[in-house]
């Protein structure tokens, strides 16, 4: 899922703190009360859908909007408030390039330089190396017409590099390109965040993109941070049900809390019994609003006792369909909780119309629906 593993960790250091920061568009609130550290050298990731927030807090932290109100708002230890954009050792990478289409690659490249008044050859020699780095070596005279949309986003890239910025923040900048080379970009983007060191704070709306990236994940809806963690956090641990649909569980239930046992919650769905983890950032109490959520690949198909152990969440249950796709089958069966959703890997499996199936409770969550 994701290879955080390989990469370096991010530094104890902070680089960035927000305390409390709102902000509002006349009367409409964009963020409502946002927290957040960054470590150097992170890979962070804003993750939410269409008009979370997430643009606005990238926004505020390259100083493009300055905040309705915050109590502590740092880069590298220095108030940023009320500090100007162009005065900001931050650069933004935007998702259409915003490029200078009457200049080559390697003016556009330089831009930030001349604007620093680099002079020219060492101008040159800064371009030149970081259009090296993005595999874009000798397109320094390009016209950028000449360019497909892959090379334009690597050219806003060495762009934003060639001015070594504390932080990259990068605003859904792989949202234009197609499919294969998003995803051969994912991997370039990640090949240079290790390469380089930067701290990178990337936006998107694709679950996905997000799991793949990022050190940590910050999940975003109505301008609030609802869940942040890493990727394996917000995959397997959601923590209320927002976070649980967003992230993709297929398997969500309306249920009630029948007993607590430390992290361990027995609950009810129309009658039917099962066990789950807490995942909510709040204690349970019996009566609380809840749900009861699991992922598809995770149930499998009860063969006698079932091969999960005794303690696993086992139910009778009839065919409704199946799907095969290729590398899987999906299954929609009935059972005593409503129709459940199975990912089956196994291109042997022979399904019958009545079959068992079983899950662990240490692959269900139960949270909170708020
Ligand atoms: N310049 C603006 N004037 C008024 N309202 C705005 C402005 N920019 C954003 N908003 C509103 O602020 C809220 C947050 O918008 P924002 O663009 O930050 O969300 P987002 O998560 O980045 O969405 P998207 O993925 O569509 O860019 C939305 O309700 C949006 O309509």
């Amino acid at each position: 899922m994701t290879e955080t593993s390989e990469r370096p960790a991010p530094a104890s250091e902070d680089i960035l703190a927000i305390d409390h920061l709102h902000h509002r568009y006349g009367n409409v609130t964009a963020l409502k009360d946002v927290s957040l550290k960054v470590r150097r050298g992170e890979f962070l990731t804003l993750l939410g859908s269409s008009g979370s927030g997430k643009s606005t807090l990238l926004r505020m932290i390259a100083g493009l909007e300055m905040p309705t109100s915050v109590d502590v708002f740092t880069l590298e230890g220095r108030p940023m408030a009320q500090v100007p954009a162009n005065h900001r050792n931050v650069s933004t990478v935007f998702q259409h390039y915003g490029l200078f289409p009457h200049l080559s690659v390697g003016q556009n490249v330089e831009y930030g330089l001349h604007v620093r008044k680099i002079p020219v050859p060492e101008r040159r020699r800064q371009a030149e190396e970081m259009l090296r780095l993005v595999k874009l070596d000798g397109m320094y005279d390009r016209p950028i017409h000449a360019l497909s949309g892959g090379q334009r986003q690597r050219v806003a890239l060495a762009r934003s590099l060639v001015l070594k910025p504390a932080i990259l923040l990068l605003d859904e900048p792989l949202g234009a390109l197609d499919e294969k080379l998003r995803l051969e970009m994912q991997i370039e983007l990640l090949s240079l965040h290790r390469t380089l060191g930067m701290t990178f704070i990337y936006v998107t709306h694709s679950q996905e993109e997000a799991l793949t990236m990022s050190h940590r994940i910050l999940l975003m809806s109505n301008g609030e941070i609802v869940q942040e963690g890493r990727p394996e956090d917000l995959f397997d641990r959601p923590s209320n049900r927002f976070a649980a649909e967003f992230m993709g569980m297929e398997n969500i239930f309306t249920a009630e809390i029948t007993a607590i046992d430390g992290g361990v919650i027995s609950v009810t769905v129309n009658g039917a019994h099962l066990r789950g983890l807490w995942t909510g950032k709040t204690q349970p109490r019996i009566g609380d609003p809840i749900a009861v959520a699991f992922r598809s690949e995770k149930v499998k198909l009860a063969r006698d006792k079932g091969a999960l152990g005794g303690d696993a969440n086992r139910f009778e249950a009839t065919l409704k369909s199946r799907v095969y796709k290729g590398k899987y089958l999906d299954v929609v069966a009935a059972s005593a909780l409503g129709d459940v959703r199975l990912r089956l890997w196994d291109d042997h499996v022979v399904l019958s119309d009545q079959f068992k199936i079983e899950w662990r409770p240490t692959n269900t969550v139960v949270i909170p629906i708020d």
